[in-house]
């Protein structure tokens, strides 16, 4: 029963929302299938894909020549679905796209401030996995499994006085049951600010 657990159910930081179903299975079929098609970058231990702006990983930040155009139309219709769910109140315009093997995350962050609008939201493709969250001030910690098809979207507290990870891991614990993670595949939407700092 997909929507047999109420977000209620799920452990969150404030201003989190995990929305079930986002894509149909034909839908993350096909959109595997497109970047699958597109050179991946090799630039971190993942493999990654950028649209709209490149994110400068060594400067942490959208340098101003960073406009790469505008994000092709298979994705700017995720991103128009984001705004008619309510989620996004302008169109996204950057998206990074990171492929986890086995074993592979993210450490824990806050998505660039000075760079990107309140929103962030993710769109998981393939395999589930943990992720956790932080509280920068009281250490508190929080966790939900993020499920193929399914979007994360944090905006307020959860996006910025909490930070977000995907622990490296061959397995997550779900409902008491080790899963292996397979190859996942995550898209991440986000506005960028314009005249934002150049710094
Ligand atoms: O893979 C994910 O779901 C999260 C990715 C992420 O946190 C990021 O790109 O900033
Ligand atoms: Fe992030």
């Amino acid at each position: 029963m997909d929507h047999a657990v109420s977000d209620l159910d799920l452990d969150l930081p404030a201003g989190a929302k995990y929305v079930r179903n986002f894509l149909s299975p034909a839908e993350e079929a096909r959109l595997t299938a497109l970047l699958d098609q597109r050179a991946w970058s090799t630039e971190l231990k993942r493999r990654v894909q950028h649209f709209g702006y490149r994110y400068d990983y060594r400067a942490r930040t959208v340098l101003p020549n960073a406009f790469l155009g505008p994000l092709p139309s298979w994705l700017s219709v995720l991103g128009a679905r984001l705004v008619g769910q309510g989620h996004f109140t302008e169109v996204p315009d950057q998206v990074i796209v990171n492929e986890y093997e086995p074993a592979q995350g993210i450490s824990a962050h806050v998505d660039c401030i000075p760079c990107f609008e309140d929103t962030i939201a993710s769109l998981s493709l393939l395999s589930p996995c943990e992720m956790l969250f932080r509280n920068q001030q009281s250490g508190e910690r929080k966790s939900a499994i993020l499920e193929p098809c399914s979007v994360l979207v944090l905006k307020g507290a959860a996006r910025y006085d909490w930070t977000h990870e995907i622990p490296a891991r061959k397995f997550d614990i779900v409902d008491g049951t080790k899963i292996a993670r397979r190859r996942r595949v995550s898209l991440t939407f986000r506005k960028v600010i314009e005249n934002r700092p150049t710094g």
